[in-house]
């Protein structure tokens, strides 16, 4: 058995450090059969059993990174790129259309080689015309050898030829990692590869594949027809279908009866992982084998191990069924869901086009011991600081429980997005994603930037509190889309934080690519000195007492606006 991993590197034992790449990301110890050495891939062969120590070479992204803090941000840009070979579903629930709508939202370049043509809906498959295999291999020339492919994922390989050809041109142009879906009949019953198909996967692509990802019916058919009712045999399927080559196998149990939740079954040859979600009540799930698959390829290619993957796409799915669980698209039983989560018409008519600077303007912050001292709850101050023209809200609650905040902050938006207002949270990115604010704003000690990025996504606003240059530099390649730079001013908000002053805040903003609003100290009293700077990157002022340690937060917000307005028309 060979094992093709190309993310990692195996030093055997005698072979020179100086062989092995940039040491990164810390290391595993882990156990493998055997494995392959090519000088170019970085991939190492050896006598099995060879016990090996597993490097993380650094992966795209972090090279991508590191070509964006040498400051070619704009100029050339790695971007993760998934194949997917798979067939087209004209309904386009499942298939490719999937693949593209699911790496698309994942925020990952797919490109596509169509093995047939599938006349499809919610009903059925009425129809398949498959692609010549001649014209498979033009398809897969063409991309391969142009293309810098990062992972390649299949799908629908109606014919063992097509799985050979593949099997070749992936020899002839190896990559990062292989994620392969079985697919052998559509959630709908009708038949998508021949018997013959079993043996060509078994035979040429398992033993490739850094992930299987059968569902009951498949790891059963590739058992030989074994019954599979519980997770117990999920258990034993996935230890069976990877003795047959693949470096680790997801049984995936959507179709399991009478389970309360979707659980599947992650093995890597040591050990197991059993991945539970809520099971959505919908008819809405044709197509969810495809996305999960393309989105671990898709995390795969932005630099997760298999398992971070696995996990993140299994999220990914349960939230797009739940979103879409009622939309309702075609007639039949099967009908496909919202992978952009954006079709639904109910609710959210507030999205971000962007972000937009001149929103820092007059950036409200909240402070939880201030509203117990007047005794007013978190959404109350919200809605009186919009009232008075509040450019930006973000929520700095310290203290809260979580779930408390996350309930306040779900209000919040609701107040903040009636008024087309965004709304950030301080810190907790995971209280972000869970109401799905507009943003985070983090500090120097918080989160780094660029993880938020990552998990946030392109669309969402993130802002870094700033004091150097340096950070602000720094900022700006982890791609942030503003930074809050401070103490302008002291402030008793918070302790212990070094005054830059005015001097300092103009340095940072003459240095800083991104906007800037400044904070720390800013009320009525000096709002305009901080604009009076007059660096056109200061955008605003973020402001905490000033509004919020006041009896009327409303009538406090609407003077410091008319005073900003006006240091600004000085300033044209
Ligand atoms: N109703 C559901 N709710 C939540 N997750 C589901 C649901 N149905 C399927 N899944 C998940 O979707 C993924 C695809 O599973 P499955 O439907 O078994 O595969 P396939 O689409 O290939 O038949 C799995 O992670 C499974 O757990
Ligand atoms: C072209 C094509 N490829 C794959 C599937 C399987 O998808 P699912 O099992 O989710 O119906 C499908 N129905 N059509
Ligand atoms: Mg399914």
């Amino acid at each position: 058995m060979v094992t093709l991993v190309h993310n990692y590197v195996f030093p055997l034992k005698g072979l020179p450090r100086d062989q092995i790449s940039t040491v990164s990301e810390g290391f595993q110890f882990g156990r493998v059969s055997s494995c392959f050495f090519t000088q170019s891939r970085r991939v190492y062969v050896g006598v099995p059993p060879v016990t090996a120590i597993r490097y993380r070479i650094p992966t795209l992204m972090a090279m991508r990174d590191e070509g964006a803090k040498r400051g070619n941000r704009s100029s050339k840009q790695k971007v993760p790129h998934v194949l997917t070979v798979a067939g087209s579903d004209s309904g386009a629930g499942a298939g490719i259309q999937a693949d593209l709508k699911a790496c698309g939202a994942i925020g990952v370049y797919c490109s596509t080689v169509i093995t047939a043509v599938t006349a499809q809906n919610t009903i059925g498959v009425q129809g398949v015309h498959s692609v010549p295999e001649n014209f498979i291999d033009e398809q897969l020339r063409s991309v391969l050898s142009d293309m810098e492919v990062d992972v390649v994922k299949t799908g629908m390989l109606p014919s063992i030829g097509v799985v050979k050809v593949l099997s070749h041109r992936l020899k002839e142009f190896p990559v990062q990692a292989l994620v392969v879906d079985p697919v052998m009949v559509s959630t709908s019953g009708d038949l998508l590869a021949g018997p013959s198909v079993l043996d060509g996967l078994r035979e040429e692509l398992f033993p490739m594949a850094d992930i299987v990802t059968p569902n009951l019916k498949e790891a059963s058919t590739l058992l030989g027809g074994v019954k599979l009712e519980t997770v117990a045999d999920m258990r034993s399927a996935a230890k069976s279908i990877h003795a047959l080559g693949p470096r680790t196998v997801l049984v995936k149990g959507g179709d399991l009866p009478d389970s309360l939740d979707a659980v599947d079954i992650f093995f890597d040859g040591e050990n197991f992982h059993e991945l539970s979600a809520s099971r959505i009540k919908t008819r809405n799930t044709h197509g969810t084998g495809c996305t999960l698959a393309s989105c671990i390829a898709a995390e795969v290619a932005k630099g997760s191990s298999i398992l971070q993957a696995v996990k993140i796409a299994k999220c990914f799915v349960e939230s797009a069924l739940d979103y879409s669980k009622e939309l309702v698209i075609g007639t039949g039983p099967q009908g496909p869901f919202d992978h952009l989560f954006k079709l639904s018409s109910n609710g959210n008519s507030y999205r971000r086009q962007g972000f937009n600077p001149s929103d820092l303007f007059l950036y409200a912050v909240t402070d939880s011991r201030m509203n117990k001292k007047w005794g007013r709850s978190i959404s109350d101050a919200v809605k009186a600081a919009i009232d008075g023209g509040a450019t930006i809200i973000q929520l700095r609650e310290k203290e809260a429980e979580t779930r408390d905040f996350v309930d306040a902050a779900k209000a919040c938006k609701e107040i903040a997005h009636s008024y087309g207002v965004p709304l950030l949270i301080n810190d907790r990115v995971d209280v972000a994603l869970a109401i799905d604010a507009d943003g985070v704003h983090v500090g120097q000690s918080d989160m780094p930037a660029h993880v938020a990025r990552r998990l946030l996504g392109p669309e969402k606003i993130i802002g870094v509190s700033c004091k150097t240059p340096e950070q602000a530099e720094q900022a700006w390649s982890d791609g942030a889309d503003y930074i809050g730079c401070g103490g302008a001013y002291t402030t008793k908000t918070k302790e212990n934080n070094p005054t830059v002053g005015l001097d300092g805040l103009k340095t940072v903003c003459l240095a800083s690519k991104l906007p800037v609003v400044a904070i720390g100290g800013i009320g009525l009293g000096n709002a305009c000195s901080v604009m009076e700077i007059g660096v056109s990157n200061l955008k605003g002022v973020a402001v905490v007492s000033a509004l919020f340690d006041r009896e009327c937060i409303a009538s406090e917000t609407r003077k410091l606006h008319s005073l900003l307005m006006d240091a600004v028309s000085r300033l044209k």
